[in-house]
């Protein structure tokens, strides 16, 4: 099946700086990637450029279309939460469903109403009324509820409490996703999505650090428990990330063979986060062992 968004040479310029420089990546149908990196490093404009909210240079294509040129058409079949939730204040939250069940043909209520079941948020209160966090789980729930090829999320956990994140996850695999859908999420929460991923987007200043499907990191990235007294061994298979542990160091290796390494120390995959490190921060001076 062809590919849901297609990015060839995205650049994004704002003056001199690139937000976005020569960003390329595939995202196939019925995949959850998530779109990671560090503050500023240009997730929420390759967004933007992908829901044609944004001109971008290069070659894009969201659901077979130029998503400036076809915008409308394309966001019948494409749901978004920015990192700032807006609903009008005033509304209630039964309005803002019938709201959108008005505009929306694939919006679906009741999944909807289920999802608000599993919150404090009353059906007659009025958006003004609930806390930060709970108008973001209405934000969710309305979002979740219509069924959408592509759903974009963009820090969609932000400000919730961790029992509603895990819920959201949750609730994101088991009663949205299928392999129909395709989900495109970023977030800093890296560790409380790297169990629902099937692929990683590592982005930092503008540019594309790592693309990889999950059950390929196993494959390309070895973590090694050292103690002190390997570390010229260690060192002589060139790591890219050293990190001080207790009682000796974590030493990550990339297209390393596992064979060559098993003599150091204990072998592991790294979690994203340990990888997102070794990428965006490389490390490889020893400090002091702890
Ligand atoms: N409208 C704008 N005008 C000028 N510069 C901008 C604009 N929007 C974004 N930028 C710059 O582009 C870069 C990327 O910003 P972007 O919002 O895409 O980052 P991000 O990865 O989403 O970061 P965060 O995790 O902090 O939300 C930053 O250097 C930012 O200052």
């Amino acid at each position: 099946m062809d590919a849901v968004i297609q990015a060839k040479g995205l650049t994004k310029r704002y003056g001199k700086h690139k937000a976005l420089n020569q960003v390329s990546f595939d995202i196939a149908p019925g995949r959850i990637v998530g779109l990671i990196g560090p503050n500023g490093a240009g997730k929420t404009t390759a967004l933007k450029g992908i829901l044609g909210l944004a001109e971008v240079e290069g070659e894009l294509s969201v659901l077979g279309m130029n998503p400036v040129q076809q915008r409308t058409q394309l966001l019948e079949q494409v749901s978004f939460i920015a990192d700032t939730a807006i609903l009008p204040r005033w509304i209630k939250v039964n309005e803002a469903i019938d709201y959108v069940a008005g505009v929306h043909p694939r919006f679906n209520r009741t999944k909807a109403e289920a999802f608000l079941t599993k919150t404090k948020i009353k059906s007659d209160a009025k958006v003004s009324s609930l806390s930060k966090g709970m108008i973001t789980q209405l934000h969710l729930a309305l979002i979740m509820a219509i069924d959408s090829k592509l759903l974009v999320l963009d820090e969609p956990t932000l400000g919730l409490d961790i029992i509603y994140r895990k819920q959201f996850y949750t609730a994101l695999l088991n009663d949205y996703f299928d392999e129909e859908k395709t989900i495109l999420i970023t977030t800093h929460q890296v560790e409380e999505i790297e169990t629902i991923l099937t692929d990683l987007i590592f982005i930092n200043d503008g540019e594309v650090s790592l693309n990889m499907a999950m059950e390929d990191i196993g494959e390309t990235f070895t973590e090694v428990q050292i103690s002190n007294k390997d570390r010229e061994a260690a060192a002589a298979l060139n790591p890219i990330h050293i990190t001080p542990r207790l009682g000796g160091y974590s030493v990550l290796y990339e297209n390393q063979d596992r064979a060559a390494l098993e003599g150091l120390g204990s072998l592991h995959t790294p979690s994203i986060t340990d990888l997102f490190i070794a990428k965006i921060q490389p490390q490889l001076s020893w400090g002091q062992a702890k």
